[in-house]
């Protein structure tokens, strides 16, 4: 979507880099020219990505370089290394996407408080610690930086089944506004993309197991009746990132085929047939007519 070259001289940390929908990102933010540092847990995911984002066939002339620093989003002393390598090897940080997440289904009541802190912790604490050490640097440092935090539909639907992780999103989602408020004076923006649903290993493993992937179709209530690809979050997380986006802040950006719109109270008579629409039309205008009727007394 956006022109080659549009994101050269920025630095952007992509946390959770290494796999699914932040590596899908880091590889569009590298091809428009961004320097990227990948951060998670495994060093030898984010190795392995780094070596393929920097040997692309077709990696355009100006493109970016890649960094991989472990870490671990919930350890603020592992957040400051990622800080400091990335200024060192770039010289600057100009963006910063939260995409880490821990999340899986499961009914609340078989949760342990382990369960539910762990999916927390990584999804708010480690946003907010990441966001928190950025922006201090950004302040102190008179970066005009832009923050972008994955969320997802239900941070504010809400959502059975996944509640650890919609508290933790929803959490996330109000410190993406009140900081934009706050930070606004600073040239700091703040936004998010919330996604429906895009096939990821880390997604579809922990959230549409087995027996569930054969039960049922996920697209079956997306109006557009397609998951969303890849390439289509890069485009809007690319924007978002960039100075195109300039005037936007504490904004959420939903990008889910209208699977949201499925919360209408009407939206799923999409299953009644052409003849029984004529059936219905005839007893709703039967009920006019006898209304009428009853009005001409
Ligand atoms: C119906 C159609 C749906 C289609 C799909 C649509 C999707 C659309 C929208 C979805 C929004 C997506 C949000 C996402 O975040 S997707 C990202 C998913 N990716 C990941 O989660 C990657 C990282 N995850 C992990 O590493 C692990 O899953 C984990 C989060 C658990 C962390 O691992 P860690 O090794 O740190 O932790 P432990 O294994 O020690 O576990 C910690 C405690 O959690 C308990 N646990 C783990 N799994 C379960 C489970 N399935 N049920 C219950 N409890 C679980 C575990 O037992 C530990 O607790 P205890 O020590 O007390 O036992
Ligand atoms: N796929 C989908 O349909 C949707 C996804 N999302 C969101 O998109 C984002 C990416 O998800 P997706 O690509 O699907 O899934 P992935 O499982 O591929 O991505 C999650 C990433 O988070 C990293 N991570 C997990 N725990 C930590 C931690 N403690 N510290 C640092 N990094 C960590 C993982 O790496 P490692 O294990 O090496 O630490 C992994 O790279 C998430 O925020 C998710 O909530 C939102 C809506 C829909």
């Amino acid at each position: 979507m956006l022109r080659d070259g549009a994101m050269q001289g920025k630095t952007i940390i992509v946390t959770g880099g290494g796999t699914g929908l932040g590596k899908s990102i880091s590889r569009y933010l590298v091809q428009l020219g961004a320097n990227v540092t990948i951060c998670s847990r495994r060093q030898a995911v984010i190795d392995e990505t780094a070596h393929e984002l920097m040997n692309e066939p077709g990696r355009p002339v100006g493109a970016g370089q890649v960094l991989a620093i472990a870490c671990d989003v919930r350890n603020p002393a592992e957040i400051e290394h990622v800080i400091s390598q990335t200024i060192e090897k770039f010289g600057r940080i100009d963006g910063l996407l939260n995409n880490s997440a821990g999340n899986f289904i499961s009914p609340t009541e078989r949760l342990s408080y382990k369960a539910f802190d762990t999916i927390v912790d990584i999804v708010l604490r480690g946003t907010y610690y990441f966001t928190l050490a950025v922006g201090k640097y950004w302040i102190e440092n008179k970066i005009p930086g832009t923050v972008l935090n994955i969320s997802t539909t239900y941070a504010t639907t809400g959502s059975g089944y996944v509640v650890p992780s919609a508290v933790a999103k929803g959490g996330a989602l109000i410190m993406t506004k009140s900081l934009a408020a706050e930070w606004g004076k600073y040239g700091i923006r703040l936004n998010a993309i919330a996604p429906g649903p895009f096939p990821t290993k880390g997604a579809w493993d922990r959230l549409f197991p087995e027996p569930l992937a054969s039960m049922m179709d996920p697209t079956s209530r997306i109006p557009l009746k397609r998951v969303g690809e890849h390439g289509e979050l890069a485009n809007l997380a690319a924007y978002l990132l960039s100075d195109y986006s300039g005037y936007i802040t504490g904004e959420t950006i939903t990008i889910d085929g209208g699977e949201v719109l499925a919360a209408g109270e009407f939206s799923h008579l999409e299953q009644v047939s052409s003849e029984q629409w004529d059936m219905i039309e005839q007893t709703i205008k039967q009920a006019n007519r006898a209304s009428k009727k009853e009005g001409q007394g």
